[in-house]
């Protein structure tokens, strides 16, 4: 078990071909982002039985004493490293009492993510750990398709195994790591991406699964959610290679949930017409799988414009599916007419980003046209690395003591994490890239 206070982090995620048919055991092809997820779990002027939630992002602050939580109903483990793939109902619904003070959908999912992983996890630790804050500042946008859910996920999922022991630490540095703590770092991955899967559940109901496990690993990964029983496929894409992207945000609110259950009436209602369009997109993420591991000799023009027309049909399809947007079209239009490359929407459509795979030769001056056209309807266009850290976590004990004071001031303040202002900021702050003692799993 960890004491606080300590920091947690996760980053966000583009899934480059298949999201919607992953939902329904396709395989989909997802990188993490640099935009990032921070949590700090603290000890900070509260009573001794009461835990309390600090979500600014998305306006949520709310603390509830221990002893109001419906510990009755939290369903007996067979072990807090192997979860459940399914929620349990009666906790589900055990949670709307402490929740009926927390209204609107943002605020009610992340906070019924928390308190669902938070006691199961801690059930038979109640009374070692009390009095916790615990505290979100995000850089992604939220619902725009980057997987804003699943690194808070990720980050909720992580802090709560540290506290309640249920994963260990990840070993200091690389050099220090024998086969026994490999073997145990490999456990704790798991074990925190399948927690992570219950957040995803209490926030959009049916998730493939993607979104936790490339915001836990980080990388690149190929998905494919297996049906119950038989373990999900997943593999680490390490040698990936390097794109050249544009994330656009049309900056049109929509919920995950929302249009995975409208494509869930779709298939419904339509089996034999979207079932040729998920084989569809299996085939084509199939295909562009094969194409992102062949070596770097063979990743030459033909191949590039291979994988661009692959992200041209997949959009297709998704289209065909109803979850793209008008504003999502005029900015595949505006990439078009530009000629800078093939567009597609990424994560659950219906607004939310769009990404580009950017054609050869394209000039700065083409790329900064899109920008100053798209400007105009407030949408945002960003060059984007693929492919960071996943999950990594960040202890005082591992700062140089002779800076203790000023650290625990900028990284382990509650106030101070609370009162940072934008993304820079926070980034330069706390972020896995400024400060070089965050260790990762
Ligand atoms: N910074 C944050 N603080 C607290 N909760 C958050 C934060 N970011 C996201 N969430 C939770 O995640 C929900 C958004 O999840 P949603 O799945 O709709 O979008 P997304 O994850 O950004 O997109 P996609 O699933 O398509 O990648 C919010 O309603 C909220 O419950
Ligand atoms: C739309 C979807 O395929 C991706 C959301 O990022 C849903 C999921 O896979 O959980």
């Amino acid at each position: 078990m960890v004491a606080p206070p300590f920091l947690v982090s996760a980053p966000g995620k583009t899934i480059i071909f298949g999201e919607h048919a992953a939902v329904y055991g396709k395989p989909a092809i997802a990188a993490a982002l640099s935009l990032r997820t921070y949590m700090l779990v603290s000890n900070h002027d509260l009573p001794q039985d009461v835990i309390s939630l600090e979500f600014p992002d998305v306006n949520l602050q709310y603390s509830w004493p221990l002893s109001t939580l419906p510990w009755s109903s939290v369903p007996s483990l067979s072990s807090p490293q192997s979860p459940p793939t399914e929620l349990d109902d009666a906790l589900v619904k055990a949670l709307d009492a402490p929740l009926t003070g927390v209204t609107g959908f943002p605020q009610r999912s992340a906070a019924l993510a928390f308190l669902y992983i938070y006691m199961c996890l801690m059930n038979d630790k109640r009374s070692a750990l009390q009095g916790v804050t615990f505290s979100v500042r995000s850089t992604l946008p939220i619902g725009a398709g980057l997987g804003s859910s699943a690194s808070v996920s990720v980050c909720i999922s992580a802090a709560i195994c540290l506290l309640s022991g249920a994963a260990p630490a990840p070993p200091l540095t690389a050099a220090t790591a024998t086969a026994a703590a490999d073997a145990a770092n490999l456990a704790a991955i798991d074990t925190i991406d399948g927690w992570a899967f219950l957040g995803e559940r209490c926030i959009h109901g049916n998730p493939s699964g993607i979104d936790n496990a490339v915001a836990t690993r980080g990388g690149a990964v190929m998905f494919q959610r297996m049906s119950k029983g038989s373990p999900n496929v997943l593999k680490s894409m390490r040698s990936f290679p390097s794109l050249r992207l544009l994330l656009i945000d049309s900056k049109q609110p929509r919920r995950t949930a929302v249009q995975v259950a409208n494509v869930a009436s779709l298939v419904e209602e339509y089996p034999l017409i979207t079932e040729p369009i998920m084989n569809g997109i299996h085939s084509l993420t199939d295909e562009a799988y094969r194409l992102l591991l062949l070596p770097a000799a063979e990743c030459d023009a033909a191949w590039a414009a291979k994988l661009r027309g692959l992200v041209r049909i997949n959009h297709g399809l998704l289209v065909a599916l109803g979850v793209s947007h008008p504003k999502l079209e005029l900015i595949r239009a505006a990439a078009d007419e530009l000629k800078i490359g093939e567009t597609k929407l990424t994560g659950a459509g219906g607004g939310g980003c769009a990404i580009t795979l950017v054609q050869d030769g394209v000039t700065e001056s083409t790329v900064s046209e899109l920008r100053s056209r798209l400007s105009q309807y407030g949408f945002d266009v960003y060059e984007t690395r693929l492919g960071g850290t996943g999950v990594g976590c960040l202890f005082p004990t591992k700062v140089d003591k002779a800076e203790w004071e000023e650290w625990e001031e900028k990284l382990f303040s509650l106030h101070h994490l609370l009162a940072l202002e934008g993304r820079e900021h926070i980034e330069e702050t706390v972020g896995v890239e400024a400060v070089d003692a965050w260790a990762f799993w």
